[in-house]
């Protein structure tokens, strides 16, 4: 199948230009596993993107944390997916949780913005997760399965989309999903509405209080291809949350 581990480190809307520097000699210096294995992604806010792109080693790969929609012009504020592009940034993280529930993005447009995103040559990681509030009212599938059709609808191709589950209650609060039984109904979503082929390509990765304590035991689990990290991501334990990838290949 040929799911290749994927770790990204998104940083949200934190660091200073001396804390962005320390935690690019951490990764630099850091031993990491060999790109065959797992593909590290990291995710700097807008403004140290450049600065991340000259510093990081060649190894490892960034993405930017959100783009505009359409193509770039009198949006004030928004940054384009040509922008992305032409300053040589690869990936692009959207439909972050934080972004739906604070600034309202609805499925269609998260949707809309892949789709843009895929069509400028952008990798995505796009994320789906339902509310504590969700879960508990049984509706968990159900949302992550209207999040990814929205997206299956608009986004032409799938080779460059990574499926982030990020369920809104296990961020930042120390509790993770697990068993990810989600992963597994997501990955049958992908086969019965898209196709075999995309079900068994596509990259699931999980999102949600993952730490260097946890990592290795989720990594195990069958149907989670990789991680999103918030926190450990600022913090030297991402190492250890990037070693975790060699479970797959030992498995
Ligand atoms: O939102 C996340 C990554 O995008 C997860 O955040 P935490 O790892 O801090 O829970």
């Amino acid at each position: 199948m040929g799911r290749k581990f994927l770790v990204g480190g998104n940083w949200k809307c934190n660091g200073t230009i001396e804390e962005v520097k320390k935690i690019l000699t951490t990764l630099n210096e850091a031993e990491a596993p060999s790109e065959d294995v797992v593909e590290v992604v990291v995710s700097p806010p807008f403004v140290f993107l450049s600065m991340v792109k000259s510093l990081l080693r060649n190894d490892f790969s960034i993405a930017a944390q959100n783009c505009w929609a359409r193509k770039g012009g009198a949006f004030t504020g928004e940054v384009s997916a040509e922008m992305l592009v032409n300053l040589g940034i690869p990936w692009v993280i959207l439909g972050h949780s934080e972004r739906r529930l604070l600034l309202n993005e609805s499925n269609e447009f998260v949707g809309d913005k892949t789709a843009y995103a895929l069509s400028q040559g952008l990798k995505v990681i796009a994320c789906v997760g339902e509310t504590l509030e969700q879960r508990e009212s049984g509706s968990t599938l159900a949302v992550v399965a209207a999040q990814t059709k929205a997206i299956a609808e608009r986004a032409s191709f799938w080779s460059n989309i990574a499926l982030a589950y990020e369920p809104v209650w296990a961020i930042g609060t120390g509790k993770v999903a697990t068993p990810l039984q989600v992963h597994s109904e997501l990955r049958k979503w992908l086969h019965d509405n898209i196709g075999d082929e995309v079900a068994a390509s596509t990259r699931i990765i999980y999102g949600g209080s993952v730490n260097g304590a946890n990592c290795k035991e989720l990594a195990a689990q069958p149907d989670v291809d990789g991680f999103l990290v918030g926190g450990a991501s600022l913090k030297p334990e991402f190492i250890d949350i990037i070693k975790s990838a060699t479970v797959k290949e030992s498995a």
